[in-house]
Order: C-alpha cells, then sequence, then structure tokens
C-alpha cells in the first residue's frame, strides 16, 4: 500500500507555523521547472518556491520585472506535477498584483486555479494591504516578503542590504507584524541585518524565512541554481554552493562533443 505519493505527510501552511513553535527550522528552495521539482521535493525539501526569479535564471533577463503572470503559470504547473510533499509558493509577478486589490485578487485566483499551486508571495508591507486583505479573504494563503524587493530595485537602484538605518528596521518591524495580523502564514526576510531578522521573528508569531539575513530566521531559501554552483557569476557573501554544476556539466558536455567529434559515440552497445 505504500506508494510513493502516501509516504510522506504534506507540508501546510499550519505545518509550518507549527515547526517554528517547535523550533525546528523550515527548508525552502526555488523551482521553476518538472524535473528540478521532483529531485528537491525528493529531497525533503519543506516549501518549494516557484520564484520570480525565473525571470533571471530561466529567462536571462536582467531583473524579475518583465516575467509574465501567464509565464509564471507556466512554471507553476510544471512544478505542481513533480511534487508529492512540499508546500508549493508561487510569486505573483511585478505587475499583476500593484495596480489595486481587484487586480491582486484576480491575478492570484488565476495562479491557484491554473496552476494547482497551494500560495501565493507578494513583495511589500503596508503598500500592499488591501490586496493581501483581498486574496486571504478569498481563501489563498499569502506568504509576505520584506527587505530587499527585487521587484522594486528601480526604486532603491542597489541590490544592497535594506533597512540598516532604525527607522528603516521600525518601518519593516510594523509591516511584518501588519502581514501577521492580516492573516498571512509566513514572511520571507530578504537581506537584512541578521540582527534586525532575529528582532522580526521574535515578535511574531508566523515563520519567518531568511535569505541573506542570517540564522535567527525561523527558516532559509536560496536560488536551487545558486545553491548548486549553475549561476557561477552570481556570488552575493549569504550564498553557500552546494555543487560547482556550471564546471561538472560543462566538462561532461564537453566529453559529449569530444566523444561524438572522435567516433567513441556511439559505440556497439549504444545501437540497434
Ligand atoms: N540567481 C538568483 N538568485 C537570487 O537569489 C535572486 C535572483 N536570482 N533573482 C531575483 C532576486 C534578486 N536577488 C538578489 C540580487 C542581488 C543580490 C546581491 O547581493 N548582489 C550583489 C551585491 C549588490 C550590492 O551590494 O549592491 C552581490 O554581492 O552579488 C542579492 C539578492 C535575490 N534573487
Ligand atoms: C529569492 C526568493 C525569496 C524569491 O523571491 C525568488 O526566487 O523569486
Ligand atoms: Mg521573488
Amino acid at each position: 500500500m505504500s506508494t510513493a505519493k502516501s509516504e510522506y505527510k504534506r507540508v501546510t501552511v499550519k505545518s509550518l507555523v507549527d515547526m517554528k513553535q517547535k523550533g525546528e527550522k523550515i527548508s525552502m528552495l526555488t523551482s521553476y521547472d518538472y524535473s528540478m521539482a521532483k529531485i528537491v521535493d525528493a529531497a525533503m525539501v519543506d516549501v518549494i518556491l516557484v520564484g520570480d526569479s525565473a525571470s533571471n535564471v530561466m529567462a536571462g533577463h536582467e531583473t524579475t520585472l518583465p516575467i509574465t503572470l501567464d509565464q509564471m503559470i507556466y512554471h507553476a504547473t510544471s512544478v505542481i506535477r513533480a511534487v508529492n510533499r512540499a508546500l508549493v509558493v508561487v510569486d505573483i509577478p511585478f505587475g499583476s498584483y500593484q495596480s489595486d486589490p481587484k487586480e491582486a485578487l484576480r491575478s492570484a485566483i488565476r495562479i491557484m486555479k491554473e496552476s494547482g499551486a497551494h500560495a501565493v508571495k507578494l513583495e511589500g508591507g503596508c503598500e500592499i494591504k488591501e490586496s493581501v486583505k483581498r486574496i486571504l479573504n478569498a481563501g489563498i494563503p499569502v506568504m509576505g516578503h520584506l527587505g530587499l524587493t527585487p521587484q522594486s530595485i528601480y526604486k532603491f537602484g542597489t541590490y544592497s542590504v535594506r533597512a540598516k538605518e532604525e527607522d528603516e528596521a521600525e518601518k519593516l518591524i510594523e509591516d511584518a507584524k501588519m502581514l501577521e495580523k492580516l492573516g498571512c502564514f509566513a514572511i520571507v526576510l530578504e537581506k537584512i541585518p541578521a540582527e534586525l531578522t532575529k528582532r522580526v521573528s521574535e515578535q511574531i508569531s508566523i515563520p519567518t524565512i531568511g535569505i541573506g539575513g542570517g540564522p535567527h530566521a525561523d527558516g532559509q531559501v536560496l536560488v536551487i541554481h545558486d545553491l548548486l554552483g549553475m549561476t557561477h557569476e552570481f556570488n552575493p557573501r549569504f550564498l553557500r554552493r552546494y555543487m560547482n554544476l556550471y564546471e561538472e556539466m560543462g566538462n561532461a558536455i564537453s566529453k559529449y562533443v569530444s566523444d561524438v567529434k572522435n567516433q567513441d559515440f556511439p559505440n556497439e552497445d549504444e545501437q540497434y
């Protein structure tokens, strides 16, 4: 009776809040396609984020701004087909929720309906309060995202550490408390001082998921291509590479090329 599907209990938004209460750290990674999501899910990652970082790592854009809602839904649909255990969260892309709360809800509904994802993520604090409210009212779980919010890159001009000044730190804490009060189930804290991550994580009861936010977050998230070393030009201090796939894949592919050229591949066993 034990099939791959029924072997593990599915991660839910509630189980993530329980993990914070128990002090069990939450692991989160991005995925954008079926084959990668299969591997990530089987490795027991708790949350899979279909990030708008797909705009960078999948499509090769400079920023996350160009990716469309249709493209996010395509990535999310592929990921959902692969996943048996993880909670799947999808970024609502730039331009699909900022205009007004109704547009935000329409975008969230399209993501949930067309991809089968379990939750959505939006960047921002008090500016998007009404949109978050509306989406939550429709029964769609929302993950917040504060600190470095890449969809606002042109407002700041750099990807430097956010909320270093006390007034910015206090605003971020207020935003986090507001998102918790509205009913968000978790908040990503991107590239803020470790001490601020600690303060936020202590002051709210929903889990914080850090990226470049130090060890005090209730969980950690990375872009899967960064962890695997496929994005060799991306070298922020917070990144730990667990492989050097850019080099390893390059070597394997070069070997294939030379095997074809020198007629080593295919051999007698590799034909009919
Ligand atoms: N491959 C990838 N990984 C990510 O983590 C990621 C994306 N893409 N795209 C969307 C956002 C953008 N993110 C970023 C982008 C830059 C830095 C960063 O630290 N950049 C510079 C420092 C810039 C500065 O200090 O002005 C660096 O050290 O590489 C961090 C997160 C996180 N997200
Ligand atoms: C880096 C994470 C938090 C993200 O938003 C993304 O991958 O798009
Ligand atoms: Mg994102």
